[in-house]
């Protein structure tokens, strides 16, 4: 009767305070039972529930504790366990209270989880307990975060029309800090930078600055631009979105871009100096060109192409009122011709140079490729290092050559020829460039693969 009717609203209105807590079933409440269940939904008004999937990873964490109760499969989108469907109830214990979770299936076939407790554990369970779960469950995603790589590069004719949407692959490079050959003090320092901007939530609060920083990454081709990129990432288990200005009609669509992007995200705009020329206007694809043959029209459009002072509004301002980190990298081969506008410190926090191989760097290649720390080859390399610029992407093609027959010696001394051909025919450096250009680069291959 009327006293089923206010218990019921009673525990309505405490349990719907909890923002999570999408669906309770009609029949969660019975009085004459001294259980109490309440229904988690996967989709709740057709959004996804993200408590869901937290209590989904939590428990999926808690199956492989107590494997009696729960199989737990892998799935593709998780490094870590989740329940499978089939599965049935697991206990829980929380603050000396007991608790049940079942999973299931709602009438229109959407899974759910179904927590069962006494009446007399409703305060710790509905105050702190399904908290603690969520909170939990998202700690464990984060951990067990697999990264992703993002492009809004149309890759096909068919999505063109699609083109402010991002796109993703999940991303496994192995490259890292450790990996990575350049000085090692220049390297250390960007490091402690990284790490430091990572763990700068209430630094960045407290001085009242949105928490982002910006690497301008600078260097001739095949110096590891792209590769630190990926070590970034590794080492901060981030995001990354692949920033194609040329993909972009204008400014609105870069907004909607940029701000669908993750929090714990790198934005890398690569070759930032082919894709806005030195007035700022963005650089125009072939295909707009051919279509805008009147004079007029191209006008117009241009207004709408996303602009240098567009692009450094957007990234001064955008992300001012959300406290979420981002990362924003920019890369370019040819420094000098950016506009100062965009280098000027404070927009881009540090600027950092990869350069030619230097044999320190060199040293850590060779530790990468061959497992070598030493080599009576070393001596001739570091003195012909000296005299030549090679690239450490060049280095590393000559190491990696003989790596599967383990021969070290033919590997260096591949590398010595490379170094006294360069030496020898000092290429004339526009075609040193035009064959750099055609080195496969990390992120252009993975667009193939859209
Ligand atoms: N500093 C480095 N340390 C380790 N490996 C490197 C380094 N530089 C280049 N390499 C190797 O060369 C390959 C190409 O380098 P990468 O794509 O990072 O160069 P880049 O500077 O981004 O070039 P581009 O300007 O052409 O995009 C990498 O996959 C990596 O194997």
């Amino acid at each position: 009767g009327h006293l089923t009717i206010a218990i019921k609203e009673f525990l309505l209105s405490t349990i719907q305070q909890l923002s999570f807590v999408q669906r309770f079933s009609d029949r969660s409440i019975n009085f004459f039972s001294p259980y109490v269940e309440i229904n988690f939904s996967q989709y709740e008004d057709f959004q996804f529930n993200h408590a869901f999937a937290a209590i989904e990873t939590y428990l999926g964490a808690k199956a492989t504790d107590k494997a009696k109760h729960l199989k737990a499969s892998q799935v593709q989108e998780s490094k870590g366990l989740v329940l499978k469907r089939e599965e049935t109830k697991v206990r829980d214990e929380y603050e000396g209270v007991n608790v049940w979770w079942e999973s299931g299936t709602d009438t229109i076939g959407f899974r759910t989880f179904k927590l069962t407790f006494h009446r007399r554990s409703r305060d710790i369970v509905t105050d702190s307990y399904i908290q603690y779960v969520v909170e939990e469950g998202k700690s464990i995603q984060a951990k067990n975060k697999k990264m992703k790589l993002f492009t809004n590069n149309p890759s096909s004719q068919w999505d063109s029309s699609k083109t402010s949407l991002w796109r993703y692959i999940d991303f496994e490079h192995p490259a890292s800090f450790q990996t990575l050959a350049m000085d090692p003090k220049k390297k250390e320092e960007i490091l402690n930078d990284l790490v430091a901007f990572s763990n700068g939530k209430d630094y960045y609060k407290k001085i009242g600055k949105a928490w982002k920083r910006g690497y301008l990454l600078y260097g001739p081709p095949g110096t590891g631009k792209s590769t630190m990129i990926a070590a970034m990432a590794n080492l901060l288990n981030y995001s990354i979105y692949d920033l194609e200005l040329t993909a972009i009609q204008n400014n609105s669509e870069l907004r909607k871009l940029l701000t669908a992007t993750s929090s714990k995200s790198i934005i890398v705009i690569e070759d930032i100096d082919c894709s806005l020329d030195l007035t700022g206007k963005r650089v125009k694809k072939e295909s707009n060109l051919t279509s805008l043959e009147d004079g007029e029209k191209a006008k117009e459009e241009d207004k709408s192409f996303v602009t240098l002072s567009g692009l450094l509004n957007f990234i001064d301002g955008i992300w001012s009122a959300c406290g979420q980190e981002r990362i924003v990298v920019f890369t370019t081969n040819h420094l000098a011709k950016l506009d100062p506008a965009l280098i000027r410190r404070g927009r881009m926090d540090m600027h950092i140079e990869l350069s030619y191989c230097t044999f320190e760097a060199f040293k850590i290649l060779a530790k990468n490729y061959l497992d070598l720390d030493s080599h009576p080859l070393f001596k001739k390399i570091e003195s012909l290092m000296k005299e030549t610029k090679i690239a450490p992407a060049d280095v590393a093609e000559n190491l990696m050559k003989k790596n599967r027959e383990i021969d070290a010696d033919g590997s260096l001394n591949d590398l010595i020829q490379a170094l006294e051909k360069k030496k020898k025919k000092i290429q004339p450096a526009q075609l040193d460039e035009q064959k750099d250009k055609n080195r496969g680069k990390m992120f252009k291959a993975f667009r193939m693969l859209f």
